[in-house]
């Protein structure tokens, strides 16, 4: 497999006295989409900023198209897009004359006209920046970051204040750029977002990755759930279901478990034996949002533990 970004070990410290990037060490192939997700804090910027050669690393490294993106950025810049959380580009200029103005430091742009086809602001061109809404704004940003046709992407947030239909758009162009062989790093707060697109993604938090797979991968760490409403009093009660946790709130019942099918079948085959109505039942496997959910509460007890040891 070509990893086209290594990153090993990465640490980051601001005033060398906080660290907010604990050893963080992933890969990403080419053509693949990874995604970097956590809570608020957790150092997803921090980390991409050293990936993407804005800053240089307190330990560890990365390596971008084989290359140190800090010392060698020369040779890694013209190879890669970036979409900052903002893009902070005069506003007096058009649309069109900001973009531009950036493809004239490139040395291979794609026409102007094309970047904005494929973020759908070409009928905005003429429109000073200051006049976009947040949303076409964002738009901007990516268009600035395809303009240099670059071999990887990196996407910090790119959905945030998009309408619904934009997002989709950005992800119907985020997928055909991954099918031309681009590669993108991406970091977003919607959940939703990273299962349409992740090849593989890794949890942060407080500075640490706390999971990394496929979705499928990091959601099987997740017990799936079974729920119903509880039954009349004096109804015979649960069976024995190995290796499942029940919680019984006196209206609903909820059943983890990681075996779903079997602890499902116990379940109901309990009812028909005892017929037993089960309103409500549903049986769903975990989402993405209860892995990280889960993940980011877990860490915290522990860390809440570390503190107080
Ligand atoms: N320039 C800075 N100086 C000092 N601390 C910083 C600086 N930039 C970020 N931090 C701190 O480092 C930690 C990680 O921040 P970072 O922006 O990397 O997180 P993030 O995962 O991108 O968060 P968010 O999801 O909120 O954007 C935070 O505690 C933040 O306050």
């Amino acid at each position: 497999m070509d990893d086209v970004i290594e990153v090993s070990e990465l640490r980051r410290s601001y005033g060398g006295e906080f660290d907010a990037v604990r050893g963080v060490t992933f890969s990403v192939r080419r053509g693949e989409l990874f995604a970097l997700l956590g809570t608020n804090g957790a150092g997803k910027t921090s980390t991409l900023e050293v990936i993407e050669g804005l800053a240089p690393p307190s330990g560890g490294g990365a390596r971008v198209l084989g290359h140190d993106p800090y010392r060698e950025r020369a040779s890694v810049r013209p190879r890669i897009g970036v979409m900052l959380q903002q893009g902070g580009f005069p506003g007096d200029l058009t649309v069109r004359e900001t973009a531009a103005m950036w493809a004239g430091t490139l040395s291979a742009p794609r026409p102007v006209a094309d970047a904005l086809e494929m973020v759908v602001l070409d009928a905005r061109a003429d429109v000073a920046v200051k006049q976009l809404s947040g949303g076409e704004r964002r738009r901007l940003d990516l268009a600035m970051a395809l303009l240099g046709r670059p071999e990887v992407l990196f996407l910090d947030e790119p959905t945030t204040g998009l309408d619904p239909e934009s997002r989709r758009n950005t992800w119907t162009l985020v997928r055909r750029l991954l099918d031309d062989g681009t590669t993108v790093l991406l970091t977003t707060h919607y959940l939703d977002e990273a299962e349409e697109l992740a090849d593989r993604l890794a949890i942060m938090h407080h500075g640490r990755i706390v999971r990394t797979g496929t979705v499928a991968e990091v959601v099987a760490a997740q017990p799936s759930t079974i729920t119903f409403e509880r039954d009349a009093p004096g109804a015979p009660p649960l069976p024995e279901l190995p290796g499942a946790l029940v919680v019984d709130d006196g209206r609903a019942v909820t059943v983890h478990t990681d075996t779903l099918q079997e602890t499902l079948t116990d379940v109901m085959l309990w009812a028909r034996h005892h017929e037993v109505v089960l309103d409500q039942l549903s049986a769903r496997t975990a989402s993405l949002e209860q892995a990280f959910l889960a993940v980011a509460s877990e860490n915290t007890s522990e860390l809440a533990e570390e503190a107080a040891a």
